[in-house]
């Protein structure tokens, strides 16, 4: 895809990856920048040649947060009647496909946000995640005070968004931030190995699950219960269900179609 100036794309295999490219602000997600990101993220999630997204930035930095120099004249009404953070920066939960955050180096205010936006994080050795808004009189706004209170809890939370400190790649995996940690220069092939071996299983089945681990998020147990039930009963319905459980028995690896 060609014409972007702050992001970079490819695709490896059935994975895209889209490296955030702003080197000289540490990734600082400005308003192109996050126009871009949006524009790709949905020609891949539209890509029948596509089964995961991979997003990341560079080994210094996945991204040092929302672009400090742009919001600094921004007044309440600009950012009131723009929908600031809302329309541009949300279309990373609206893609139905796995996508994986790849963070190497600083993932700060905004950049943690975007991280805990995708569905794994895969962080480097040297990742240092933080919410660090409260030292420029702010809060977090692209939903750090409730995703990063969902994944470590009440006590992390305010502790990370009280003070702005940042926690290492052994503390967020030990908090449960992040999946797994590797070395930094191995995170996007780490990362997009990952996307290969979803990539091999049933798309249906892929975007089930991820739907229904998010709803999680947003209901209760029981409803959440129910609402696994039914999605689970309907993917008796696909051909990759049949094939899935026919390969087991016959004792081969099943060939997904998809449908
Ligand atoms: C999403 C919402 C609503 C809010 C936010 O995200 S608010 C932003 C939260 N993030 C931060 O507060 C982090 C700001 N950055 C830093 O604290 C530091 O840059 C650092 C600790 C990440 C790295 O420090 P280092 O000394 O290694 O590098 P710098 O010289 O400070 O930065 C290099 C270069 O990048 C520019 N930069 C860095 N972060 C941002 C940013 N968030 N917005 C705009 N520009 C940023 C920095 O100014 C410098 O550029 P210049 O050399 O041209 O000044």
């Amino acid at each position: 895809m060609a014409g972007y100036e702050m992001i970079a794309t490819e695709t490896q295999g059935r994975v895209a990856v889209v490296r955030l490219n702003r080197p000289k602000a540490l990734n600082a997600l400005c308003d192109q920048l996050m126009g871009e990101l949006g524009q790709a993220l949905r020609g891949f999630d539209e890509d029948s040649n596509v089964a995961a997204i991979v997003i990341t930035g560079s080994e210094k930095a996945f991204a040092a947060g929302a672009d400090i120099k742009e919001m600094q004249g921004r007044t309440y009404p600009a950012v009131y009647l723009d929908d600031f953070i809302g329309k541009r920066w949300e279309a990373v939960t609206q893609v139905q496909k796995p996508v994986i955050a790849a963070v190497a180096g600083y993932a700060l205010g905004g950049g943690c946000e975007l991280a805990m936006m995708c569905d794994i994080i895969i962080a480097g050795d040297n990742a240092r995640f933080g919410q660090p808004e409260i030292n420029l009189g702010i809060i977090p706004g692209a939903g750090g005070t409730q995703r990063l209170t969902r994944a470590v809890g009440k006590s992390k939370a305010m502790d990370m968004v009280l003070t702005g400190r940042m926690m290492d790649a052994q503390e967020a995996e030990r908090a449960n931030l992040v999946s797994r940690v590797v070395p930094a220069g191995e995170v996007v092939a780490e990362a997009v190995k990952m996307g290969e071996a979803i990539a091999a299983l049933s798309a249906p089945a892929v975007a089930t699950a991820k739907e229904a681990v998010n709803r999680a998020f947003e209901t209760t147990l029981a409803e959440g219960v129910k609402f696994e039930r039914r999605v689970f009963h309907a993917l008796f319905a696909t051909e990759d269900q049949k094939e899935g459980m026919s390969a087991f028995a016959e004792k081969r690896k099943p060939a997904f179609r998809n449908r």
